[in-house]
């Protein structure tokens, strides 16, 4: 079937040569409609399969995973199925036709007829450049519409014929063009058809070791790591399924918006977090002030933390402002002197074991030696031997359990920074001994909400507690009711496949969900990995790393041992306070020698006019950093418009909604001028209200560190000159000017910012 043939009898040469993709592309559809006929056939099959027994029943329960895995794998691939092709050339009349897409198919013969994009039969379609041509004489990229091919694009390589202008042409310069035209939808798309030759580099490096992807705004930093993400899957699949891949950004509002990509591609056991979601049990989003985000993220805050879990391993003179020990019990007042205590304290200390684990320790020598006190109390001498009983008896007196808590208790990291930050005297005594005189300006109420700069830290008083036992309680009572649902989820196999509970043989619903857990198909390697705080993942991306503090990058290190990580990033970015400005500065130590560094340069996002605008800023914000060249050169032209208020922001906005039609448009404030710009325009999204769909909106309303990352068709910045006067004003000014992919307006109040004078000619 052809439907893009003209009516004229003689089809042109490029009618000619769409007739040709199509049968071949229908050839694909075709494959895909069987294979998926036979995934369906297998996925029932599993489930009526009649033979009895547990191992029949768990490898039934596998395959049917197995076949759905694979059914989602191959509904995700409709769209876009085959996007293109090389031609390889062998010798003289000796050419194979290589066609490359979103997986691998083979015919019925076995015989490879589309390569998985990821596969090293598919390098080439990315690598070839030029000069470069890589064995191939041609590479082609489909338009591909509804298993419709509407369209090629060519490039032939002959290196010869070139100039050197032509040799620095980019990859598929036709096909990447109508990629970035398209307008945004809110949601990032995946580029596997357009992956250029030097992202490419980025996507297939090898796993091991920390690779850096250092990029100026829209140099497809964030779509090339995640690309990476299917790649090393599909790469490494067997290390990677066991231990799992971490994605690290910025925002929620980010991990929505890129949340699309990998299961586009086809992969879904991708653990997405935030720093401040990488604490299981804690979900922090709001950021501290400038000032005490600057302390909370700096390496000061390890020997802080350290002093704030000593500070919680007291004297009973610091405990209860007595030398002595006293318990008030059923006996009467057990006594244990001060040089006791002392002597056990120093004991439990030089045991150097964590928090928790050190204090049983001590509750039971302190037991024993109230034990003892009340045997000489009552005159009931008791053997060495007996005291211990004594102490286990005492122990379930309420005052002996409060007496020895006040001394050494039994703590959570959520407990410990709690009370301290609760308590200023406890904050200042903290402080002193770390060396922190403004500990004080870390105080806050109890009740305040956890924000993102305490995830680090609780993370490392975790480190410092060791194995929590009311984690581990919690845990247990999880696991209960996982097991709980395990046995109804079991019950249902044994009902629906009319196999009925035998005690005799064992088989009942408890002992067919253990079998089922034990083979694990049902929780995933990114359930379990996101719920446990010392998971060790295989490989670690993190997005927006700049904004990373000391203390943030060692919570993320902590989760991936071998430090195989990508780290992609722009320190001319950096927003956050406690952000890096360095990699080699932050990265090397914990990777020495193995930090590697490669460079986007293109920028894919924003049109020349807008980077002209954005780059006289970036000389001020990072006068080292390197302009990225946009690959779009032409563009509406940016402007500059004064307002005498913000009231005058409605009709700015219906100027651009007539400009950009169904596009997007960002406004972009201050922090302070963010609730006034979203009284001003109350029919904007905002992020962080909770709604999935915030940024589908049409309009949204944003601060610079909300936008990050994120892209718009328009943008208009709000009062640049607060923009500027915040704490890292250009790099935010910066962020904000390049999030735009068409359109950039600038709406001041005071005289424009003379890092914007371009805008005033
Ligand atoms: N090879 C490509 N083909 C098509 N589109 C691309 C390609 N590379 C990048 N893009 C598009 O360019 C835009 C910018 O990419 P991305 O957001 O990954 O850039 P970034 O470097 O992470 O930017 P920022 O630093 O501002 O976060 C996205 O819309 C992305 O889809």
């Amino acid at each position: 079937m052809d439907s893009c043939q003209s009516d004229s009898s003689v089809p042109s040469p490029e009618e000619a040569a769409i007739a040709v993709e199509q049968a071949r592309v229908s050839v694909m559809y075709d494959r895909l409609d069987t294979l998926r006929a036979q995934t369906e056939q297998r996925l029932t099959d599993a489930h009526l399969q009649e033979r009895s027994g547990y191992a029949a029943i768990v490898e039934r329960e596998t395959r049917s995973y197995e076949h759905a895995r694979r059914r989602a794998q191959l509904s995700s691939v409709e769209e876009g199925l085959c996007f293109g092709r090389i031609d390889i050339s062998y010798g003289p009349d000796d050419t194979e036709a290589r066609y490359v897409g979103r997986i691998g198919l083979r015919d019925s013969e076995h015989d490879t007829i589309l390569v998985d994009w990821r596969a090293p039969a598919a390098r080439p379609f990315y690598a070839a450049t030029p000069s470069d041509p890589e064995g191939i004489t041609r590479r082609r990229h489909l338009r591909v519409r509804s298993r419709r091919v509407l369209g090629l694009d060519d490039e032939v390589f002959d290196a010869d014929g070139l100039s050197e202008g032509d040799r620095r042409q980019l990859v598929g310069e036709a096909a990447l063009l109508a990629s970035l035209h398209r307008g945004r939808t809110g949601r990032m798309a995946d580029i596997v058809a357009t992956i250029q030759a030097e992202q490419d580099r980025v996507i297939r490096a090898q796993l091991a070791g920390v690779l850096v992807v250092q990029g100026g705004p829209g140099t497809g930093k964030t779509v090339a790591a995640l690309h990476r993400a299917a790649y090393l899957l599909y790469t490494h699949r067997r290390v990677l399924e066991r231990r799992g891949v971490l994605v690290v950004g910025p925002n929620p509002a980010f991990l929505r918006y890129v949340g699309n990509v990998l299961p586009s591609l086809g992969e879904t056991d991708v653990v997405m977090r935030t720093v401040g979601e990488l604490f299981p049990g804690v979900e922090a989003a709001a950021h501290d002030r400038h000032a005490t985000a600057v302390l909370k993220g700096s390496p000061r805050m390890i020997d802080f933390v350290g002093a704030a879990v000593r500070d919680r391993q007291r004297s009973p003179l610091r405990a209860f402002g007595e030398a002595d020990l006293r318990v008030e019990t059923d006996a009467g007042t057990l006594v244990v002197p001060a040089d006791v205590c002392a002597h056990v304290l120093e004991t439990t200390r030089n045991l150097k074991l964590p928090h928790n684990t050190a204090r049983k320790y001590l509750v039971n020598t302190l037991l024993t030696e109230l034990a003892r006190a009340e045997s000489e109390l009552l005159s009931r001498p008791a053997t060495e031997e007996d005291l211990p009983h004594v102490g286990a008896r005492l122990w379930h007196e309420v005052p002996v359990q409060q007496a020895l808590d006040a001394l050494w208790p039994d703590l959570t990291p959520q407990r410990v920074l709690r009370d301290l930050y609760a308590d200023p005297e406890a904050l200042a005594l903290v402080g002193a001994e770390a060396g922190v005189a403004e500990a004080e300006s870390m105080a806050r109420r109890p009740e305040a909400p956890w924000t993102v700069e305490d995830v680090p830290l609780l993370d490392e008083v975790a480190e410092l507690l060791g194995q929590d036992d009311s984690l581990l309680r919690a845990r247990q009572r999880q696991l209960d009711t996982e097991r709980e649902e395990e046995v109804r989820y079991a019950q249902g196999v044994l009902d629906f496949t009319g196999l009925t509970e035998d005690p005799a043989e064992g088989l009942d619903a408890v002992t067919l969900a253990a079998r089922h857990r034990d083979s694990g198909p049902n929780l995933t390697t990114a359930d379990r990995a996101g719920a446990d705080r010392t998971w060790s993942y295989g490989h670690v991306i993190v997005d927006e790393a700049q904004e990373l503090s000391p203390m943030a990058w060692r919570t993320v290190m902590r989760r991936v041992p071998t430090r195989s990580l990508t780290v992609v990033g722009d320190v001319a970015q950096t927003g956050s306070a406690a952000g890096t400005d360095s990699w080699q500065g932050s990265l090397e130590r914990y990777a020495p020698g193995k930090v590697h560094v490669e460079h986007l340069r293109v920028n894919y996002r924003t049109p020349a006019p807008i980077m002209a605008v954005a780059a006289d800023v970036l000389r001020e914000a990072a006068p080292d950093q390197q302009i990225p060249e946009s690959v779009r050169e032409e563009g509406d032209p940016p402007r500059a418009v004064r307002l005498t208020g913000l009231d005058g922001l409605p009709a700015l906005v219906a100027e651009e909604r007539a400009a950009v039609g169904e596009g997007r448009i960002a406004v972009v404030t201050s922090d302070t001028s963010r609730a006034e710009t979203a009284a001003a325009l109350p029919e904007a999204g905002r992020p962080g209200t909770g709604s999935d769909d915030e940024l589908g909106n049409t309009v949204v309303v944003l601060t610079a560190t909300e936008s990050k990352g994120l892209e718009f068709d328009s943008v208009i910045v709000v009062r640049p000159e607060e923009l500027l006067a915040q704490p890292r004003g250009a790099n935010d000014l910066y962020v904000a000017l390049t999030r735009a992919t068409k359109r950039l307006t600038v709406a001041h109040e005071a005289d424009l910012p003379d890092l914007l004078k371009r805008l005033a000619g």
